[in-house]
């Protein structure tokens, strides 16, 4: 199935785009009369419940969940994401049911578990999250303090949150809205340290919805976005849960007290690695609606004239208009197809680990991890750039940029912060730079970087910018190692000659993203392109070319150090990116049109797709509580005794 055809016809779209019959997006119970903004903090809360019950009861009638598809399926499927998008600006209070606490059922639970949580779960019987972040760690796993004290007597786990760093702190549900969540704490057994857990604990009675005895909970507080997320706190005194209550896919403990240590304790991670790679899709359906608002608001948008002769025009007609949005487009576009292919690799390796051979868990780690960074990293700053671009209607929630904005760089926090993944790839970066030095063999994704051969002549082709960012990323990894052995030879500690490196080694590690994204993207459309019409291989070529170019221009610091690259070189491929704009622009706006996003996932008075944009701003504007009345009440409270000094 081609490119477009995927975008077009992939599972969410029959589901958003089916018959209205069973149409989710015709039920206008779920949208709101009065914009969220006008909201309080507690009402905004009460009104997303309100929303999540009518669309989970939807979804629950028209998805057919088919028995035995994985909950990895229908999220893959990505409905639920666009979807959501319609009924929920922000994300909804139960985003962490389905985005973690299935999974890490899914991928954590025995058999025996999974048959009878996973099924309360998904017909939502009962509501859970994912709790690891505490008050007082979030990147630093081994750090955290959250205790699971086996005791053989009475066959139980006690949980304890010793201090207050140790209260849990971010799951997304946890203030209010779950009963259950899956908690990782530090197992101990007759006072040894047996590593970072899993454990689905019952946090809420499941009729008051009460905390239980020894559980105490809340919210954490207004937030830059995610306002109905409902994140919260956890703390734990003393709190008595069953043996069988631990996940025990990995390691168990059996009912003495033996541990049964897992074939990696790394695997205890594996519900982070799935989510990563989720998010990674979920960024280009980011990307896309931004890009379709911005897009079609610049078709509609007249402003000043090119000719002082001629009328006013199209602000899309503006070359820098072009360059701010067109890379938007083929941005979402290579990470939908980069995030495909990461879930093939992902489902592959989750495949031979089911088989015992965990030799690809480190690649797929890294993969995870850089894909992750660099996607929500270029997405949030793409979705900034959208909003600016549409002035100052960019600037209003009725926009749904700044919401998507909001959306966007959370995500460069949460599922592992940006520069620490950027780090653990690094680190199997220079691991594998070590390995391929003595001959070993290197992975897929990582084969490049022993390419000894003679720096090639500069091409301005697709393969030569590819192999150029693949020389700067082993350029930089050369370096990073280099530098750490120098430092480690005049006497300093490995760890320190690390930190002292980290600056490149985070760069060399984008470097590296930047290398498997360019290369995928290419490979990918090209595959694709063979099945669709030669119209529309060509414009998917013209956006391949597009994004290889600009990111070689973006990163030309790198090529002039790395590769061969020459002034004439640099002057023909900013031509080239001229011409690509310029071959592109009479396709943008049906290009966005092919991301298939209606006005309700859309939620746009800029994007919708009828183009009444002054028309939707003004409707909008009126629904502020503030224009009921032509005179508020503060005048006479407050101003009208102020100005005439009696206040
Ligand atoms: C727009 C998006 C829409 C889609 C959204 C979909 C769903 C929504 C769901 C979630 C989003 C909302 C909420 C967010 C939830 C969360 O944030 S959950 C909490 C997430 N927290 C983290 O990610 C913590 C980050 N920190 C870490 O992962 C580790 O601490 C770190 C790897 C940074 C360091 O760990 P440390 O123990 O110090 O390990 P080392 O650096 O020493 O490495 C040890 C070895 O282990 C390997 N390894 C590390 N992590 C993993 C892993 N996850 N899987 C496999 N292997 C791993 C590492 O490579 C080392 O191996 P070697 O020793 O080199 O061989
Ligand atoms: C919107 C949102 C939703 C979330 N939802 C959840 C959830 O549902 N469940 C959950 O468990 N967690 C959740 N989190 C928490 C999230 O996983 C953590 O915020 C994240 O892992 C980062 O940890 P931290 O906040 O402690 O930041 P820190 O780790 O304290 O990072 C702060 C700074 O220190 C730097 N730093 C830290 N360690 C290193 C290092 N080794 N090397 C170099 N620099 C370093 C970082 O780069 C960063 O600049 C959520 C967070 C957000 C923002």
């Amino acid at each position: 199935m081609g490119l477009v055809d995927q975008l077009v016809n992939q599972p969410h779209y029959t589901l958003v785009n089916q018959p209205r019959e069973n149409d989710i997006l015709s039920h206008k119970e779920l949208f709101d009369s009065i914009p969220e903004e006008y909201l309080s903090h507690k009402e905004k809360y009460e009104n997303a419940i309100r929303k999540t019950v009518l669309y989970y009861r939807l979804m629950q009638k028209y998805q057919n969940y088919k028995e035995g598809s994985t909950i990895l399926d229908e999220t893959r499927a990505n409905y639920r994401n666009l979807v959501s998008f319609a009924v929920f600006k922000d994300y909804p209070p139960l985003m962490l049911h389905n985005g973690m606490f299935i999974p890490a059922i899914a991928g954590q639970g025995t058999p025996e578990q999974q048959k009878h949580w996973l099924k309360r779960a998904k017909n939502m019987e009962i509501l859970g999250t994912y709790a690891q972040t505490e008050l007082g760690h979030g990147t630093f796993i081994r750090g955290l303090e959250t205790t699971a004290e086996y005791d053989p007597s009475t066959e139980e786990f006690v949980l304890h949150s010793p201090t207050l760093t140790s209260y849990k702190w971010w799951p997304g549900g946890l203030g209010h809205t779950v009963n259950y969540c899956v908690v990782m704490a530090q197992l101990y057994i007759r006072g040894r340290h047996h590593g970072m857990q899993p454990f689905l604990v019952q946090l809420r009675d499941e009729a008051t919805h009460m905390p239980l005895p020894g559980v105490k909970l809340g919210e954490i507080g207004a937030k830059l976005g995610l306002s109905t997320v409902n994140n919260g706190f956890l703390a734990f005194e003393h709190h008595r849960i069953p043996r069988d209550r631990m996940l025990m896919k990995n390691a168990q403990v059996l009912k003495d007290g033996t541990f049964v240590a897992g074939p990696s304790s790394k695997l205890a991670y594996g519900t982070m690695i799935y989510v990563r790679v989720i998010i990674v899709n979920g960024m280009a359906n980011l990307m896309a609606k931004a890009a379709t608002i911005a897009v079609r608001y610049s078709a509609v948008r007249r402003q000043s004239q090119i000719k002082p002769s001629e009328p006013e025009c199209q602000i899309l007609d503006y070359v820098t208009q072009q360059h701010k949005l067109l890379i938007c487009i083929a941005t979402s576009l290579a990470f939908s197809t980069c995030a495909r292919w990461l879930w093939d690799v992902y489902t592959g390796v989750m495949g031979q680990m089911e088989s015992g051979n965990m030799d690809h868990l480190p690649e797929l780690h890294a993969l995870a991890c850089s894909l992750k960074v660099v996607s929500t990293m270029d997405v949030s700053g793409l979705v900034e750039r959208c909003r600016l671009a549409c002035g100052g209607h960019g600037f209003m929630h009725s926009s749904n940029l700044p919401y998507t904005y909001g959306l966007a760089t959370a995500a460069c926090t949460y599922e592992g912060e940006n520069t620490v993944l950027l780090l653990q790839t690094a680190r199997s970066l220079v691991k594998a730079w070590q390995k391929g030095s003595k001959g070993k063999p290197l992975s897929p994704t990582e084969a490049y970087l022993m390419d000894k051969s003679p720096v090639p002549k500069w091409e301005n082709t697709l393969d030569g910018i590819i192999a150029g960012f693949r020389r700067v990323s082993a350029g930089k990894v050369q370096d990073c190692v280099s530098k750490i052995d120098k430092l480690v030879k005049m006497g300093t500690s490995y760890e320190d000659a690390w930190n002292q490196t980290s600056v490149r080694l985070v760069a060399a590690s984008e470097a590296h993203s930047r290398a498997v994204i360019l290369a995928t993207f290419r490979s990918e459309v090209s595959r694709a392109a063979a099945a669709l019409s030669p119209p529309l291989s060509r414009v998917l070529h013209q956006l391949v070319h597009l994004y290889c170019v600009y990111w070689a221009l973006e990163r030309l610091g790198d090529l002039l150090l790395y590769t061969s690259i020459a002034e004439r070189d640099v002057q023909e491929l900013q031509q080239q990116y001229e011409d690509l704009l310029q071959k592109i622009r009479p396709n943008a706006v049906g290009l966005v049109d092919a991301f298939d996003l209606r006005d309700e996932i859309l939620n746009s008075t800029l994007g919708a797709y009828d183009g009444r944009v002054y028309e939707r701003l003004m409707e909008e504007a009126l629904k502020s509580p503030l224009n009921a009345e032509p005179v508020n009440q503060s005048f006479h409270q407050y101003l009208k005794p102020f100005m005439h000094g009696k206040l």
